[in-house]
């Protein structure tokens, strides 16, 4: 097969993108197509692939694969790819317009012009706290907050936060401290979690600035995070660290988002989207 693809990337976290108005592809090669772009050595490399698609549930659909093929329910990275290759291949004509995931629908903005677009704002929608619907095993509770969580025989505290995908949030002091390559890989498996878990280390900066660092659920350590990051701002309000409606700095390995949780319970995010390549695959 010759597949006509894009990579793009939020922040360094990339992805393999297909548009599939112009070239579907059979859902059941999915797993195996994400595992093939996303090899360094024998495909493309990225994090994933993503299909732009068509749907009469909005203007654009989005599906995304990790890197091990398993399929996510949403990815704030993708988005603003999506809102960006969406808008400037015409495939919308309006800047702000709404985009289909596994997760619901989402509206997305695009900053710039149909010859380059440079930011996206995305209205990410109500974060879910339940604990039965991040889902996490234990006791039902509105709230998953600084809940104390051993292990590999160390002692931390975990805040959960759905964002239509799963996040188990963790401060450290020292962000280049964060046990992201220990810790990362057994908590994303951990029972607790029967889907499996994203995994975030933040490092409160001040009142408006969080470091971060992410082990994503089927692709590991990637640049940067979107819904991750819009997580990671809600387990800190919660927390009590930080203040709703203020607009909180994220830095990521790969750069800055810029988040808010507002009063009217949903969190929007701002940031940079970026394409790298476009080209053919040839997979047998
Ligand atoms: N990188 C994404 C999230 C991708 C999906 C995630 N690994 C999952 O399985 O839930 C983002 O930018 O949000």
């Amino acid at each position: 097969m010759e597949i006509p693809f894009t990579k793009m990337h939020g922040l360094g976290n990339s992805y393999i993108f297909i548009n599939t108005f112009d070239y579907p592809v059979e859902d059941e090669k999915l797993h195996d197509l994400a595992i093939a772009v996303a090899d360094k050595d024998t495909g493309i490399g990225s994090d994933g692939l993503i299909l732009i698609h068509p749907t009469d549930k909005a203007e654009v659909g989005m599906r995304i694969f990790n890197r091990d093929g398993s399929e996510g329910k949403n990815c704030g990275n993708g988005l603003r790819c999506v809102a960006k290759f969406a808008y400037e291949h015409q495939l919308v004509s309006k800047k702000t317009f709404t985009i289909e995931t596994k997760a619901g629908n989402v509206t997305a903005e695009v900053h710039g012009d149909k010859d380059y677009v440079e930011e996206v704002t995305v209205d990410m929608g109500e974060p879910i706290l339940n604990r039965s619907a991040i889902p996490m095993k234990g006791d039902e509770v509105k709230q998953v907050v600084a809940e104390p969580f051993v292990v590999s025989d160390q002692e931390l505290a975990v805040t959960t936060v759905s964002m239509g995908n799963p996040h188990a949030v963790f401060f450290v002091d020292d962000i280049n401290q964060a046990p992201l390559t220990t810790l990362g890989p057994i908590i994303e498996k951990d029972a607790r979690f029967p889907e499996s878990v994203n995994v975030e280390f933040i490092e409160k900066v001040n009142d408006r600035e969080l470091h971060f660092r992410v082990w994503e659920r089927g692709s590991g350590v990637t640049q940067a995070c979107g819904t991750g990051a819009c997580a990671s701002v809600v387990a800190a309000i919660l927390n009590q660290t930080m203040e709703k409606a203020k607009e909180i700095t994220v830095h990521l390995a790969g750069g800055d988002l810029y988040i808010t949780w507002r009063e009217d319970n949903r969190v929007w995010m701002r940031g940079k989207a970026e394409t790298s390549i476009t080209g053919i695959f040839f997979w047998q």
